[in-house]
């Protein structure tokens, strides 16, 4: 498979690296403007770039009939129109603030555990995580869909980094060396606490994640998430 890599920092090169083992080749790698890119040569794209970069490479990509795969975060108040944008011009895309199979797995835990606390008010709810010094974006990704997740199976009205209103899932983010990406959900009484948490060790389950999903979506067309790919739930 020829593979086009939109950002090629931290993301872009261990996809790279994985993407070589699985026997694809990279056939472009783009870290600023795409004007002189030639997409016919491109089987199926990653974009792993930044949070104003995300949307014009996205949409590039959908206007070039090339499959699009984008880990990029930071970038959601556009998202819905590049669904529309996806669906009305034939495309095929999937995002996900997150490609590891650990974090989709720990998503469900998420999903089932909120169903579970819905009715139990002497618990609040709220979440962490802990990312890199260099991270542009606050909350993660991935801290935001764990907030969706609570807030579609309870009375939770929203989220807010810090001070909460009483609705509102409270997220802390904190930025700390190298630290690839730790997500916590945290259930509190006046009794007791009840914690999940994920762990990433590096970037290989990100990475891999993005690979696969690029695999998948091959001769597809749609918008589609990480659940269809890894058939989960
Ligand atoms: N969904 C997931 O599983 C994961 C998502 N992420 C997200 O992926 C994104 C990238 O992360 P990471 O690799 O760590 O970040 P990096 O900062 O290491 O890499 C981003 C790269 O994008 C480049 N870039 C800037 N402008 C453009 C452009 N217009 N087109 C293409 N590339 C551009 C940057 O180049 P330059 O340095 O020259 O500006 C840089 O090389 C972030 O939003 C992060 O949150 C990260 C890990 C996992
Ligand atoms: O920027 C990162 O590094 C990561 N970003 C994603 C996010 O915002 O959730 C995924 C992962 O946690 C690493």
């Amino acid at each position: 498979m020829k593979i086009a890599l939109f950002g090629y920092g931290k993301m872009g090169k261990m996809i790279e690296r994985l993407a070589v083992e699985r026997g694809h080749e990279i056939v472009a790698k783009i870290d600023v403007g795409n004007e002189a890119l030639d997409f016919s040569k491109m089987d199926v794209a990653i974009d792993f770039s930044t949070p104003d970069a995300a949307y014009e490479n996205i949409k590039s990509c959908i206007d070039n009939n090339v499959p699009v795969i984008s880990g990029t975060t930071g970038w959601l108040s556009k998202f819905d129109t590049i669904v529309d944008y996806c669906e009305e011009n034939e495309g095929a895309f999937i995002y996900a603030s997150n490609f590891s199979l650990g974090v989709n797995i720990f998503f469900e835990l998420n999903a089932y555990l909120a169903k579970m606390m819905k009715n139990l008010s002497q618990y609040k709810v709220s979440l962490e995580e802990i990312h890199h010094t260099q991270k542009l974006d606050a909350p993660s990704g991935t801290a935001i869909t764990l907030a969706e997740g609570i807030i579609a199976h309870t009375d939770y009205n929203g989220w807010k980094l810090d001070e909460p209103g009483d609705d509102q899932i409270g997220i802390s983010a904190k930025r700390i060396g190298d630290t690839p990406g730790t997500h916590t959900v945290d259930y509190t009484s006046s009794v007791d606490s009840i914690e999940i948490k994920h762990t990433a060790h590096n970037r290989k389950g990100f990475a891999l994640g993005a690979v696969i999903a690029a695999e998948w979506i091959l001769g597809k067309t749609g918008v589609f998430t990480m659940k269809d790919v890894l058939n989960l739930g």
